[in-house]
């Protein structure tokens, strides 16, 4: 009879502990399938505003204290966070806005489109904003920005309402001012059909591990219609986990995302809480004499964040004509 209530409270501190492991992942989730929303209580699109405290608890802002997340929906009905990333020690400018992590994370999961959106900032209390201007001008990429819409809401409203993006920039610089008709846009489906030059040594063909090949698939969906300068990273982890992401240009140019930064969105979506020193080898693809090179900010970014030891290694890669004919003639 003794042993009953010990075999119980350890048959209870492992429901506990399984319950914590549970919670514990859930804390660094930032994509939910719709039905997983839902059960985080976003059944609609003005429902977004529930995900929002998760959003902001994943803000990485150690210079300004700021903690503003993203919550947005994407046309497949999955649910999306986005959350504002400082680097100490480099230049501002290098810092990531949660629209920017989201729209690239969206990237990174094959989304098609953006549907929805929600701000918010956490001071005492919850406050629901726009995007910044240069964020407004950043989702002018993706195709369906004119289907974009923004949770408008003041603190006294119980809900708020939604407004086209559009309404908060009427006067636009937009990717039809510059590309030819029927360009893709941002989360349309690209291959910039590049091949490893010759001087990157072996090429597999099939889906490997190599750093070199993740950064090279990462760099064909890169989105550079404006300098055509494709570029893609990918970083590993001191677990050997790997993370990637591609270049993403603005026709405005300054609001472009640098490759290193869309390979950190991927790495804060899913190392759960690990700190950017933890990432100890990294690989940049761009092509040989890019009209806009990479290289030397990637390695000053990862110098000043990565582990000390960190093995940064660029590899050039040429544009393999052939294909891409056939791609484009299938356009
Ligand atoms: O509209 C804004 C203004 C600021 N920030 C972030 C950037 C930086 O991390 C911090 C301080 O500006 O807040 C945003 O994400 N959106
Ligand atoms: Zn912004």
């Amino acid at each position: 009879m003794a042993q009953r209530p010990n075999l119980l409270s350890h048959f209870q501190n492992l429901v506990v502990e399984s319950q914590n492991r549970a919670m514990a992942q859930d804390k660094y989730k930032f994509v939910f399938t719709a039905n997983e929303a839902a059960s985080e209580g976003v059944t609609e699109p003005i429902r977004l505003p529930k995900l929002i405290r998760k959003a902001m608890s994943l803000a990485r802002g150690p210079i300004s204290k700021y903690k503003i997340g993203a919550v947005g929906r994407a046309s497949s009905g999955r649910v999306y966070l986005g959350v504002n990333v400082e680097f100490p020690g480099l230049p501002l400018h290098h810092s990531i806005h949660p629209e920017q992590f989201l729209v690239t994370n969206l990237a990174l999961n094959s989304e098609k489109g953006l549907r929805q959106l929600a701000v918010a900032i956490s001071n005492d209390c919850i406050e629901f904003g726009v995007p910044c201007g240069n964020c407004r001008q950043f989702l002018l990429e993706t195709s369906n920005e004119v289907d974009i819409k923004i949770l408008l809401k003041s603190k006294h409203e119980a809900e708020g309402s939604f407004g086209k993006l559009k309404l908060l920039l009427p006067y636009r610089f937009s990717p039809d001012d510059v590309l030819p008709k029927g360009s893709p846009l941002l989360l349309e489906k690209r291959d910039n059909c590049l091949i490893l030059s010759r001087s990157a040594g072996e090429i597999c063909s099939s889906d490997c591990s190599h750093l070199k090949c993740k950064a090279l698939a990462a760099a064909n969906n890169s989105f550079s219609p404006y300098t055509d300068s494709p570029s893609g990273v990918a970083l590993r982890d001191e677990d050997g986990i790997l993370y990637r992401g591609w270049y993403i240009e603005s026709v405005a140019y300054s609001p472009s995302l640098g490759p290193v930064q869309a390979a950190l969105v991927d790495f804060v979506a899913r190392s759960r809480g690990k700190g950017f020193d933890k990432i100890v080898e990294a690989v940049l693809v761009e092509k040989n004499n890019a009209r806009v090179s990479q290289e030397a900010t990637a390695k000053m970014i990862l110098d000043t964040i990565a582990a000390p030891n960190c093995d940064f290694k660029v590899f050039h890669c040429d544009v393999d004509f052939q294909k891409s004919i056939l791609v484009n003639s299938d356009r």
